[in-house]
């Protein structure tokens, strides 16, 4: 996408395997695995890069991403993106993306270890017989064949830890607003609401991603209600347990035992929870083992390149996939929707209702998403200097603006057309277009009257009644005035109805020369265009 090799770095202790694929694909790369933790030099040099490489370490803030101006993507080697703030990175086109599978079996393995480690107090047995006190009797764990292990978060990691926990006989149960029937029936586990769950578990174990709606999902109030003597295990995220609450719980008695490998505040040097006996603690390993981490690396860096080196997007949390092969497909039609909303976009003077964007004949078999992105991006542009294709539905969404797509596989006219019609306050538009031989993206109709014409730079786009003379006194116009007209294109619904005229003039049309136009009668709208 750039002509120089584009640059990464790398400011995370990913797997060294990352910067082989870099290299071997022509990414040039920096690896700086201690950098994410230092935000003022991150912030200085991040400058430089069209690609970051992170884990959890990197917190990729707002005033980072204000200072990033080459970035394009942000690669997380892993799954969880809360230390990435997604709309700031959105609102600057930056892609995110990240590895959702390949640390998911590493993850749910260790969560069953920790459930181990507490049910048989593994790590506190360890330190005493190893500190030569053989305390046999102080040590009486709890069996887990019979228990009921409670899941709250059932999606890839969740799932895996369920099946586990199916394996070695427990009952499952799971909270999910999300989990299908038939998925919950796969794992073999019972779906429950979360009141029951945390009435029932002996065992609750999270596996949700941070968000609003899970942060402290296990409060104090959701705590009192868990059955006496549960035990509960972190390895998802810290702020989905109120620490302090627990902290409490435990020192009440009611809660047998926690194990944490992630804490509200990380790295966790000091915490709530530390010091309790019934508490096993490990700092942030989850995805700590060899082939987790080979994984995650190799898979980074591929999509990352994908993207630098072919415009390929893969596994991206603010925008649609798309593939090596559809990518330079895509090319050209990107550009048209891009035109089609900039041309929609100009001539819009209220307040923006709803977008339909129709796509037909081969077009459709596209990533539509991706091009509906970039005709609210062309659209919104004249209104709003700083929306990209990636921040664009969002900012659509914000502004309650309707989005809607309509899929035709059938070809009319043209091998592909694609429609954009808009509604604002005051009234309805649509243009359509397609792409010529070569790439080249071309209007062909603008509100429902056909024409053809190129999105030159500097246009004039002007609508009257279809009266004779029109023609005449608007080249005597322009000419009169040194404006030079390159090409004109003109399209009518019938003769004597509607007409209107595309012009790619040289240089740019002067105002009074446009409120010269506009004063020839039938007349009733004159607009000057520019595209990039
Ligand atoms: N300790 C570690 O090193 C690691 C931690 N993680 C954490 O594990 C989390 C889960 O990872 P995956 O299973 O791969 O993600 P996933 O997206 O496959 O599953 C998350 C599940 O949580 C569910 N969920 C969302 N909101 C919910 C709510 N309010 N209540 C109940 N369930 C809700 C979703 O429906 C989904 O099924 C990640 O977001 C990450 O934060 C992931 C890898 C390593
Ligand atoms: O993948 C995740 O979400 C993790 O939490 C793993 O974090 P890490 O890459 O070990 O810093």
């Amino acid at each position: 996408m750039t002509a120089r090799a584009p640059r990464v770095l790398i400011s995370d202790a990913l797997s060294p395997a990352a910067v082989q694929i870099f290299r071997d694909r022509g990414v040039e790369v920096d690896f700086q695995p201690e950098l994410g933790k230092d935000r003022d030099r991150l912030a200085a040099i991040i400058g430089d890069y069209d690609g970051l490489a992170i884990r959890s370490a990197t917190k990729v803030t707002a005033k980072i991403l204000e200072n990033a101006r080459n970035l394009k993507v942000i690669g997380r080697a892993g799954i969880g993106v809360d230390n990435v703030d997604i709309p700031a990175a959105s609102a600057r086109g930056v892609i995110v993306m990240n590895t959702p599978f390949g640390n998911s079996i590493t993850t749910a393995e260790h969560a069953i270890a920790l459930m181990f480690a507490l049910a048989r107090q593994i790590p506190a047995a360890d330190a005493s017989t190893q500190a030569g006190k053989w305390e046999k009797n102080r040590f009486m764990g709890v069996e887990i064949t019979g228990k009921t292990l409670g899941v709250i978060g059932c999606g890839n990691i969740g799932g895996i830890v369920a099946e586990r926990g199916v394996g070695l006989r427990m009952k499952v149960i799971a909270y999910d607003p999300f989990l299908s029937p038939e998925r919950a029936l796969d794992l073999g586990v019972e779906k429950v609401e979360l009141d029951e769950l945390l009435a029932r578990a002996d065992f609750i174990t999270l596996h949700t991603p941070l968000t609003e709606k899970t942060r402290n999902i296990l409060s104090a109030e959701n705590l009192a209600r868990t059955k006496k003597g549960v035990r509960i295990i972190n390895c998802a995220r810290g702020g989905l347990v109120d620490e302090a609450a627990l902290r409490a719980a435990l020192d009440s008695g009611h809660v047998a035992g926690a194990a944490f490998d992630v804490f509200s505040e990380e790295p966790a040097t000091q915490n709530v929870l530390f010091g309790h006996p019934n508490v096993v603690c490990t700092p942030h390993l989850g995805a700590a083992t060899t082939e987790a981490q080979e994984n995650v690396a190799l898979q980074v860096a591929e999509q990352m390149s994908d993207y630098l080196l072919r415009g390929a997007i893969q596994n991206a949390v603010n925008f649609p996939s798309i593939t090596a092969e559809e990518a330079p497909k895509l090319k050209p039609f990107i550009e048209l929707a891009d035109k089609l909303g900039s041309f929609a976009g100009q001539l819009t003077e209220t307040g923006l209702k709803s977008v339909h964007v129709t796509y037909e004949g081969s077009v459709a078999g596209l990533k539509v998403k991706a091009l509906t992105a970039s005709a609210i991006a062309g659209l919104l542009r004249p209104m709003l200097q700083d929306v990209n294709v990636v921040s664009a539905p969002s900012v659509a969404r914000e502004r309650g603006i309707v989005i809607e797509e309509t899929i035709r596989e059938a070809e009319g006219e043209y091998d592909a057309l694609i429609t954009l019609t808009v509604t604002t306050e005051g009234q309805t538009r649509s243009v359509s277009g397609t792409v010529f031989a070569g790439g080249r993206p071309r209007i062909v109709a603008i509100k429902g009257i056909k024409v053809d014409a190129e999105l030159a730079p500097s246009m004039l786009y002007v609508s009257n009644e279809d009266k004779p003379g029109f023609i005449g006194r608007f080249a005597s116009i322009l000419g009169e005035a040194g404006v030079n007209i390159a090409t004109f294109a003109l399209g009518r619904d019938a003769p004597g109805g509607s007409a209107i005229a595309l012009v790619e003039v040289d240089g740019e049309a002067p105002q009074p020369v446009i409120e010269a136009v506009k004063a020839i009668p039938g007349v009733k709208q004159v607009k000057p265009l520019r595209f990039a």
